[in-house]
């Protein structure tokens, strides 16, 4: 679990069934008034999760009973990561400042549209959001419009990855995030005037149309693949796991998530001068190798950084692969041998940091969210 993610503690159950009827519907409780969630039902975990998004964000979000339910702990990890590397980068976030003028791009984001939701009530930023199902795409405009967050989030229906961005609907929307900044952007520029440090200087430099972008692909190449997994799992643990959620078409893609990524890394080149940290989650361990070399094959030539992270939650792991074709300052990260060599380098959270990240991922093995959440 990331040191800042809030979920490091568990949510009391107890609380939220006090709070909330809904949830309070799927518990039940022992003699001493302890609650206990029945993670088998997609029901319970929905509730769990609109319950802490009001509790923890002030959001109000719907999920649609057939589409993915997402689980908070894991959203807030990659959230978090993306603050990491672009603090990294030079950029202030919330640990700094200049959060208005973070623009992401989240692409697949789900009925609930939780990355977008997330990141701009938790940290400020402004996103342009795709989706290719009509369903969850309705979903994630009526959950931006429920929480009034239409000037920082733009939901769009497309297929393209980083191609909306030559969308006149989307430059207009880019063009209204960065008139409505630029009063706080002129404040930090003359802070930063003051100060000459290479980090500061370096962000005034470098000018990116977007400074991010996620992506949480289906992972699956088949609804065969999908199942058997599932099954493999059930034999496997010796404890019930939470039920998964979510319909085929949100988890399964041609060619699984190595092929999704094949054209988000090709579309990168592509878009190399434009967005800044380009970024994506793998569900599948083996698979994290792969992609990096896919990364390294496909931008030969071209001057690019790559690192990836492990994001544990309980039970379940995922991964993070992020990579960069901008100046960032890697002195601080890189290791000598890399500096030395004239191959792309690689950059590397440092070791002390990745330690701190799996130390504190044993928080929720013997919780009640263990269980999958
Ligand atoms: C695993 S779900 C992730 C949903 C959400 N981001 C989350 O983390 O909970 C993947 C989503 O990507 C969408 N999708 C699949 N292919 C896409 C594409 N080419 N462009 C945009 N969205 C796509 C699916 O419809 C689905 O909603």
């Amino acid at each position: 679990m990331h040191p800042r993610n809030p979920y490091k503690t568990l949510p009391s159950f107890k609380e939220l069934a006090i709070l909330y009827p809904d949830f309070r519907a799927y518990c039940t409780f022992d003699f001493r008034g302890k609650a206990f969630l029945d993670f088998k039902k997609s029901e319970a975990v929905r509730a769990l999760t609109t319950s802490l998004l009001h509790k923890d964000f002030g959001l109000k979000v719907n999920i649609p009973d057939n589409r993915l339910v997402p689980t908070l702990p894991l959203r807030m990890n990659y959230l978090l990561w993306i603050e990491d590397l672009l603090n990294l980068t030079c950029h202030k976030t919330s640990l700094g400042k200049m959060n208005d003028n973070i623009i992401g791009i989240d692409i697949g984001t789900g009925a609930a549209c939780v990355y977008p939701l997330l990141g701009s009530k938790k940290f400020g930023w402004n996103f342009v959001a795709t989706e290719t199902d009509s369903v969850s795409f309705d979903s994630a405009m009526k959950n931006v419009a429920e929480n009034e967050l239409h000037k920082k989030i733009l939901v769009k229906q497309s297929a393209e990855f980083f191609d909306i961005l030559q969308n006149d609907n989307v430059k207009e929307f880019l063009q209204n995030v960065r008139r409505i900044s630029k009063e706080t952007e002129t404040v930090s520029l003359e802070a930063a005037d003051s100060d000459q440090s290479p980090c500061k200087q370096e962000s005034k430099q470098e000018s990116y149309l977007i400074d991010f972008t996620m992506c949480n692909p289906p992972f699956f190449s088949s609804e065969v693949e999908m199942d058997t997994n599932h099954n493999n799992k059930k034999e496997t643990r010796s404890q019930p796991r939470s039920v998964s959620t979510g319909s085929a078409e949100e988890r399964v893609t041609d060619g699984g998530e190595i092929s999704f990524v094949d054209k988000l890394i090709e579309k990168s080149i592509q878009y190399k001068d434009s967005i800044k940290i380009f970024s994506t989650l793998v569900g599948k361990k083996s698979d994290v190798k792969i992609i990096i070399n896919h990364i390294r094959e496909k931008t030969k030539g071209l001057n690019v950084c790559v690192t990836d992270t492990e994001f544990c939650q309980g039970r379940t792991m995922r991964w993070g692969i992020a990579w960069s074709f901008s100046e960032i300052p890697l002195e601080k990260v890189i290791s000598k041998k890399q500096k030395m060599s004239q191959k792309p380098y690689v950059l590397q959270i440092p070791r002390s940091m990745m330690a701190v990240y799996s130390i504190q991922s044993v928080w929720s093995q013997d919780s009640v969210m263990a269980e999958g959440y």
